[in-house]
């Protein structure tokens, strides 16, 4: 909401505020001396006494986001004492001026059609309508029509000379029951039909009305989708219309949360992404639906018992130990910048994660990534059956999807939270055979090819200023990870629900990443970090918007014996309020092309000789057939797959990956 412009930009105590009031005709300095002295003589609270712009600031707390159904003042005391917030008003005459104008800018006034029989002769008439800003309108059809008169009971809107919003609510709940269990169920051209109606239902002068309004004006509609227990049964429906019946509007539509059977929070959507909303009215996983009856409204109708869908998460709470990680900038590595280049070997040998900025040069990809995160939703919007289709780890591959709980994610069996789906650089580079998908990922193959092709060349960047530091001979790194040569380099899309307060696991077990670099965008934390130590205790990475988050997986500490780190990280529920909400990620793995070799890398004084351990354990590797980069994955990636390896997914010393060297217990 506004300031009232220049009015209270300083003190009351300085000239320039005095002329300001005053110009602005409410406050006269003399007015303003003879307030204060007033309280100062009665000794009052010194509110008065305050800046001006602080006065503004709690005038605006107490009336922000508040509805009125009536224009008029509070008549009496008693409706005064009824109504503390309007109350304000009233205090005084001082205050009353000065509060008025922001009570105004404010505040929100809903008129029932309904009610506009016995209202609208008297508003017609009020001085304030004048004030009004914005106006919500809510339809209903009238049961017994009182409304007769062919005079429009809405004249007075030619009267709200100032009206900046008018929202058209065209209330009249529609719903219908669905059985837990009925499986998918197409809403929407049930809805759109209801929808409708009651835009048609509206008489003509109602829609002239509006139809005449000043062309500025926004003017916008409600559509409200709701999903709601219902006596053991879901109730789900909406109302409002969902076509823009004026051609210029700005046309709204709202998703309403409902919270223990009240509404809780309004999501406006825009149009566009109505067809995005259309398939989450399918509710398709019936399996995670319901286990939770409390509330459920989602992105349409989407149900699974602890979502509450995309309505906006709050903030990453600042009460919870997060890392260290140091933020470098893409434009300042990119340009080689002397102390940016040493903070990010410092961030790669001491924590193996670091945030990179991205904003400005990587702006393509931070747009790619966006769009990924909403391709994400649609896949997981897909019925469970389809995307089991797409699992290919009985053809002994990781690419594919992985369904929630398929990996096991501690010693005692635990399995973890979370779907992902996996799609191979090989594959979107037509490197490899295309491999089977769904419908929602073959029609982003150009997406994929864009933000796997930045994100490749954002590690190169990173893989070449690692070789100079190692004194590697100049592009070592980078020709182990060349773009067009076959690699498990993939895209992981991620998703996971918010899990029940009184049961919250692991999402994704603890790990080191397998391959060599990952360039990761989070939205919601929950991502957390081991920092080197024995004592040490997990951190959480704070997501920040505009960066991505960098990690060092096995192939770094294993190519340099160490002195890279591959840190060991995990996923829990997000952090506070967050942990309400369904958390997505994005992930690009970059790992060393296939037929690379697992070893200490030969060429650079910088590395540290292997000792006995380390020559065991390469030693290990070439036994088990794991030397090779392609088969270490293979092993790190299907390894806990309860279903392909029953018990021994469990075994925690058979697929470890750099953990050991990672933890560093002995520093
Ligand atoms: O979702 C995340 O934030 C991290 C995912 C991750 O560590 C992984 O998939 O390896
Ligand atoms: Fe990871």
């Amino acid at each position: 909401m506004e300031t009232p412009k220049g009015a209270f930009s300083s003190s009351p105590s300085s000239e320039n505020a005095k002329r300001k009031i005053s110009q602005r005709g409410v406050i006269t300095p003399k007015k303003q001396r003879y307030w204060y002295k007033q309280n100062q003589r009665k000794s009052r609270p010194k509110f008065v006494k305050l800046p001006a712009e602080v006065r503004v600031l709690i005038y605006k707390h107490v009336f922000s986001g508040t509805t009125w159904t009536d224009i008029n003042a509070p008549q009496k005391k008693s409706d005064q004492q009824e109504n503390p917030i309007r109350a304000l008003l009233y205090v005084n005459k001082f205050i009353r001026e000065e509060a008025v104008e922001v009570f105004f800018q404010t505040c929100t006034f809903r008129i029932n059609h309904y009610r506009m029989h016995d209202k609208w002769r008297s508003w017609n008439r009020l001085a304030t309508l004048t004030r009004v800003r914005h106006l919500v309108l809510s339809w209903t059809k009238p049961k017994r029509s009182k409304v007769t008169s062919k005079k429009t009971p809405y004249s007075f809107l030619a009267g709200l000379k100032n009206l900046r919003t008018l929202t058209i609510d065209l209330v009249g709940l529609q719903y219908m029951f669905v059985d837990p269990g009925d499986g998918p169920i197409d809403l929407h051209s049930n809805l759109l039909r209801k929808f409708k109606g009651r835009y048609n239902d509206l008489p003509q002068w109602i829609k002239r009305s509006i139809h005449n309004l000043p062309p500025k004006l926004q003017v916008s509609f409600q559509v409200y989708f709701f999903a709601a227990p219902f006596r053991g049964r879901i109730a789900i429906g909406g109302f409002g219309v969902i076509q823009d019946p004026l051609p210029d509007a700005d046309f709204k539509c709202a998703t309403i949360l409902w919270r223990d059977k009240n509404v809780t929070e309004i999501e406006p959507f825009e149009l566009e992404k109505w067809e995005t909303r259309r398939k989450g009215l399918e509710w398709n996983d019936s399996s995670a639906a319901l286990t939770d009856m409390s509330y459920s409204a989602t992105n349409g109708i989407r149900l699974n018992g602890h979502t509450n869908g995309d309505t906006s998460p709050p903030a990453f709470p600042d009460d919870v130990p997060t890392a260290p990680l140091l933020r470098l900038s893409f434009a300042k590595l990119w340009d080689n910048d002397l102390e940016e280049v040493n903070r990010l070997l410092r961030a790669c040998e001491d924590l193996g994660f670091f945030y990179l900025d991205l904003r400005g040069p990587g702006d393509d990809i931070l747009a790619d990534a966006d769009n990924l995160f909403r391709v994400g939703e649609n896949l997981y919007d897909l019925p469970l059956e389809e995307k089991k289709q797409y699992d290919f780890m009985h053809k002994n591959s990781y690419f594919g999807y992985k369904g929630y709980g398929a990996n096991v994610v501690d010693k005692t069996g635990r399995t973890d939270r979370n779907e992902f789906y996996n799609v191979s650089k090989d594959d979107i580079m037509g490197l490899s055979e295309k491999l089977p998908a769904p419908k929602v990922l073959d029609t982003q193959r150009s997406l994929f090819k864009s933000f796997m092709t930045s994100a490749h060349s954002i590690i190169t960047m990173v893989l070449s200023l690692l070789n100079d530091h190692l004194d590697l001979p100049p592009g070592t790194l980078a020709n182990l990870h060349r773009v067009d040569h076959n690699s498990g380099d993939q895209v992981r899309l991620i998703k996971a629900p918010p899990q029940p307060m009184d049961d919250r696991q692991l999402t994704l077990g603890a790990h080191t990443d397998f391959g060599s670099v990952t360039v990761l965008f989070n939205r919601l934390g929950g991502l957390q970090v081991l920092p080197p130590g024995k004592d040490a205790e997990w951190c959480y990475v704070k997501p920040l918007p505009g960066h991505a988050i960098i990690n060092l997986g096995d192939a770094m500490a294993v190519f340099t014996n160490g002195l890279l780190r591959s840190n060991i990280h995990r996923v829990v529920s997000p952090p506070g309020a967050q942990a309400d909400f369904t958390r997505y990620s994005l992930v690009y793995f970059s790992r060393p092309e296939n037929e690379v070799l697992m070893k200490r890398l030969e060429g650079s004084d910088k590395i540290p000789a292997l000792d006995d351990e380390g020559r065991k354990e390469e030693e290990r590797r070439k036994n088990e057939g794991i030397l090779m980069a392609k088969d270490w994955i293979i092993r790190r990636a299907l390894g806990h797959r309860h279903a392909l390896n029953k018990e021994k997914a469990m075994d925690f010393d058979a697929f470890q990956g750099t953990e050991k060297l990672s933890r560093r217990e002995g520093k």
